[in-house]
């Protein structure tokens, strides 16, 4: 081993800045980029850079920025009904509020952006985004160059979660204007603790609530606020409240609703797109409703959702209509499936038995709104090549990051083609060969871009009809050679858009959504009292995801979606220090869900003879919709708890915010050992945080 002659130089340089809080507005915000020959390099300099900060008190909680009056605009809201009759006709009303805490993507592959400058202004990059095309106007735009001068390849992401929907960009123009500055390619890829300080996660939201229901559980009214903790910027705040506001309904029809959300601008880094994207956090709002006026009436809290459930031919709170929605299908089945009612009473014996150890039952739904919430983004287009051998190749604006979407649409493209998947490849999602995309997002990704891909293979499949019966008997490859000799054009691009979208909240009207995939899901756990541990016993999830083209990567997304959905609610906190530094910066300190919390017994089924003429070849899009039914953990172990306070002679209601973690378990288990301490008291006391 050749021993290393030269010492490195130490490096002595030392760049002095001075920032002040309007320029920086966020510990864990991008002032600059150091570039290097290497890594070690790199991280060194970064090191050796000396800021003096100007500090203002920052404003870091939904609480604080409620009371400084901290919101961003606008502020949207929903009005359908009339609430004073409403509550006026409802002989029990309930008010209070809960919280849910934020979420960290933990994408296995952190940030990553490779950026290769070439002649006439010319730059290629290899990003891990959800969205290229965002990527390509941002940086065309931060160095000044045309965006016909910017290409953005993307082969696949190594998890995304909405996580890389925008933040990329974050990453991408820095080493994008290195590598125009200094004409060499340049490449970077964030550690993961500066990719979990810096890039955002869910928006932590809190839900104040009013409703109003009849003593037989028949919700007549309520009123919502909703706040969300956007961070230091906007980003996609607006839209995450959007689909807030539109799933605050969960599967409930509710003749007289006025919700309401706020956006509350902190000094946290900007929160972002998360799988559900405020779906998961408002319907947590309802479920939450449901719980207490549950308790309030003594009620079983399934037995209340059962008799709120929407049925086929209701209208939501935005004037949709709801049809082919399978929800009490779901439900039923769900609850067959599962045994609830003999394992109620299994449960409610084991808990006669038992002090420390509780068990609990619980069984929720979900119904889940598919499209982008802004009509424009429902758009994408395809190309597809027949080469001179029958090979065919795709591309389309959708980026693979694990959820399946390039092994769809090759099946798309094998069945619209009647060729099999070995003659077809897809190889990777760029701007130059599709352009304008939309985020793959919004679990919208198959259904957009398999329709493109449907629509193309169909216009060459026309072109190729007259030669396939001209020698039925042939082969494809004659066929192909046939058509190509006789000069016929063997490549097709398409375009999709969304039919009849268009929603306004001025008039509370249009269709916000294309259809809704819904589910419904039942868990049971086992509690420790004396620690606040839990294991999940069993989970029964039925999905109604139309003829699913691909059951497997189906299945697949729901038990993922569940278990990423049961970090939400169970496991994942992020901690801020009082000063807004990121305490939460890697998996020894920030929990994500690992085999060992996965149900000892896990079900899933999809719903059959559900067929749905608005998705692709009739396979509904399943990507975030699953996620909320990890709640039903979550209302497990409130059910558990009530046994345990119940032996305590305490109040059985009462509040549990998510996430519900083995703390929270063990003070809500309320009994003689904890009545001298406060959960809030055990907060960790950080040294201060040397983060630049
Ligand atoms: N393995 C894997 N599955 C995933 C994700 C991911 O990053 N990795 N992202 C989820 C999110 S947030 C969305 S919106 C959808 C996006 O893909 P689709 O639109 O093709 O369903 O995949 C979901 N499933
Ligand atoms: C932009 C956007 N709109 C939506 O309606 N849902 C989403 N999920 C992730 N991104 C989005
Ligand atoms: O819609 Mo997923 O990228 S949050």
């Amino acid at each position: 081993m050749k021993s290393c002659k030269k010492k490195n130089k130490l490096l002595s340089i030392s760049l002095k800045l001075k920032v002040t809080p309007k320029e920086v507005t966020c510990q864990g915000q991008v002032i600059g980029a150091i570039i290097a020959d290497t890594k070690q390099h790199s991280k060194l300099a970064a090191k050796a850079v000396e800021v003096t900060y100007i500090e203002k008190e920052p404003i870091l909680t939904i609480k604080q920025a409620i009371h400084e009056n901290s919101f961003y605009q606008p502020v949207h809201s929903i009005y359908k009904g009339d609430l004073v009759s409403g509550f006026h006709n409802a002989s029990n009303v309930l008010e209070g509020e809960i919280s849910i805490g934020g979420q960290e993507h933990f994408y296995m592959e952190t940030q990553a952006s490779i950026a290769v400058s070439k002649e006439d202004g010319e730059l290629e990059m290899f990003v891990s985004t959800q969205n290229p095309t965002d990527i390509q106007l941002v940086v065309a735009e931060a160095l000044n160059v045309p965006a016909n001068k910017v290409v953005i390849r993307v082969k696949r992401l190594g998890g995304g979660f909405g996580g890389k929907e925008t933040r990329s960009t974050l990453l991408s123009v820095p080493v994008a204007l290195a590598a125009k500055r200094l004409h060499v390619p340049v490449r970077c890829q964030t550690d993961r603790d500066e990719d979990m300080m810096t890039f955002g996660g869910r928006h932590p939201y809190l839900g104040k609530y009013r409703v109003g229901f009849t003593k037989e559980g028949k919700i007549l009214a309520m009123e919502v606020d909703l706040y969300s903790n956007a961070g230091n910027s906007r980003d996609l705040s607006i839209s995450i409240c959007d689909r807030a506001l539109f799933h605050i309904d969960n599967a409930y029809r509710i003749p007289n609703v006025h919700v309401t959300a706020r956006m509350c601008e902190t000094n946290v880094p900007s929160n972002t797109a998360f799988r559900g994207f405020g779906a998961p956090q408002s319907m947590f709002v309802m479920e939450t409703m449901i719980s207490a006026i549950a308790a309030s009436l003594d009620l079983s809290p399934e037995y209340v959702r059962e008799i709120n459930l929407y049925q086929e031919g209701d209208t939501t709170h935005y004037n949709q209509l709801l049809t082919k929605c399978h929800i009490s299908r779901c439900w039923e089945e769900c609850k067959s499936r599962s045994d609830f009612s003999a394992r109620r009473k299994q449960v409610d014996m084991f808990n006669s038995e038992n002090r420390w150890m509780k068990r609990g039952l619980a069984m929720v739904p979900v119904k889940f709104g598919i499209a982008f919430t802004t009509k424009f983004l429902n758009q994408t287009s395809a190309l597809v090549h027949i080469y001179k051998d029958g090979t065919v190749l795709l591309a389309h604006g959708g980026t693979e990051m694990g959820q399946g979407l390039y092994t769809k649409t090759l099946q798309v493209a094998s069945r619209a083609l009647g060729i099999p998947v070995s003659k077809i490849h897809i190889s990777e999602t760029s701007t130059a060969t599709v352009i304008n995309t939309s985020p793959t997002a919004a679990s919208c990704g198959s259904d957009l871009n398999g329709m493109a891909i449907m629509l193309a293979c169909q216009k060459l499949k026309n072109r190729l009809e007259p030669y396939v019966v001209a020698s039925p008997e042939g082969k494809w490859e004659d066929w192909v050679k046939s058509a190509y000799f006789d000069r016929v054009h063997l490549s097709a691009t398409s375009f999709y858009k969304t039919p009849d979208l268009g929603y306004s909240f001025e008039t509370n009207s249009g269709n916000v959504f294309n259809y809704f995939t819904v589910g419904a899901a039942c868990s049971e756990v086992e509690i420790d009292c004396l620690t606040g541990d839990h294991q999940i016993l069993r989970t029964d999830i039925v999905m109604d995801v139309g003829k699913s083209i691909n059951p497997a990567i189906d299945i697949g997304q729901i038990e993922g979606a569940f278990m990423q959905g049961y970090g939400l609610f169970m496991l994942e906190q992020i901690k801020v220090s009082p000063t807004g530094c990121m305490i939460t910066r890697g998996p020894g300190n920030y929990k994500i869900p690992s085999f060992g919390n996965i149900p000892v017994e896990f079900n899933v089924s999809l719903l059959k003879e559900c067929e749905h003429d608005r998705a692709v070849y009739s396979s509904k899009a399943i990507g975030e919709p699953p996620l909320f039914l990890s709640s039903s953990v979550f209302f497990a172990v409130k059910d558990a708890i009530k046994s345990a306070r119940a032996d305590a002679e305490v109040e059985t209601e009462f509040n549990l915010n998510s996430p519900a973690t083995p703390e929270r378990i063990r003070m809500a288990c309320h009994d003689q050992f904890t009545d001298k301490w406060d959960v809030e008291m055990i907060r960790c006391t950080p040294s201060k945080c040397s983060i630049a």
